[in-house]
């Protein structure tokens, strides 16, 4: 008779650095995520965005309880998801850095559709957006979106963050 052969134990933790550097591989489209309402105007930079669901039209962003946006977008209940084109590296770094908000937006040109979110022109896409949904998964919430209008103006190549950098998504010829 064959003796049945203890497994191997799964490894139990992966340790936040490992789990960072394997996820500084996978490539993300860079977004400035907007809000404004009755609790103020405020952005972030995001690569934690992606499609949920196509019927309601849906999207997710995950957005840390830490951040100092938080309240604010939860209190306004509405978001606008703005991708980055190639040229828009500068705006990625003020809105995923430490200053006010009112540095913030006073770079770049805005317009609002129909939440009232700040709508980046320029921008590759625009998802104007209500949160529906918000689930907390450990330090972050997921806040799932159900997009409301979309606007699409620029034709331009999309920003890529990659290894902890930035790089450019072209058009295939
Ligand atoms: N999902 C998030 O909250 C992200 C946060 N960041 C923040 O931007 C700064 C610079 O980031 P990197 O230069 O990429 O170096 P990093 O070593 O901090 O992050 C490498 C990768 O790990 C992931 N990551 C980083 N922080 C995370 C978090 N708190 N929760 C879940 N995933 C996270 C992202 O995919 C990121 O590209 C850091 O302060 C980082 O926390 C950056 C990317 C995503
Ligand atoms: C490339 C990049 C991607 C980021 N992606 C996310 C994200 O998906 N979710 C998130 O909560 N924070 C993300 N961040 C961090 C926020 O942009 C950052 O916490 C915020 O803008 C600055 O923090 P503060 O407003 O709390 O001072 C990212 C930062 C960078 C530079």
């Amino acid at each position: 008779m064959l003796a049945m052969k203890t497994p191997e134990p799964m490894p139990v933790e992966v340790s936040r650095d490992a789990f960072r550097n394997a996820m500084s591989v996978l490539a993300a489209a860079v977004n400035v995520v907007t809000t404004d309402g009755p609790a103020g105007r405020a952005g972030f930079t995001a690569t934690a965005v992606c499609s949920v669901s196509d019927e309601p039209p849906s999207l997710l962003v995950c957005l840390n309880r830490n951040a100092s946006v938080y309240d604010t977008f939860c209190a306004n209940g509405h978001l606008c998801v703005n991708t980055l084109t190639s040229g828009q590296q500068a705006l990625s770094n003020l809105f995923g850095g430490k200053s006010s908000m009112q540095e913030r937006f006073a770079t770049a040109e805005w317009s609002t559709e129909c939440t009232g979110a700040p709508l980046l022109d320029d921008a590759l896409i625009n998802f104007d957006c209500r949160i529906t949904n918000r689930v907390a998964a450990g330090s972050h919430d997921i806040l799932i979106c159900e997009v409301v209008a979309v606007r699409q103006q620029a034709d331009g190549e999309g920003l890529v963050y990659f290894q902890r950098g930035y790089c450019n998504a072209t058009s295939r010829a």
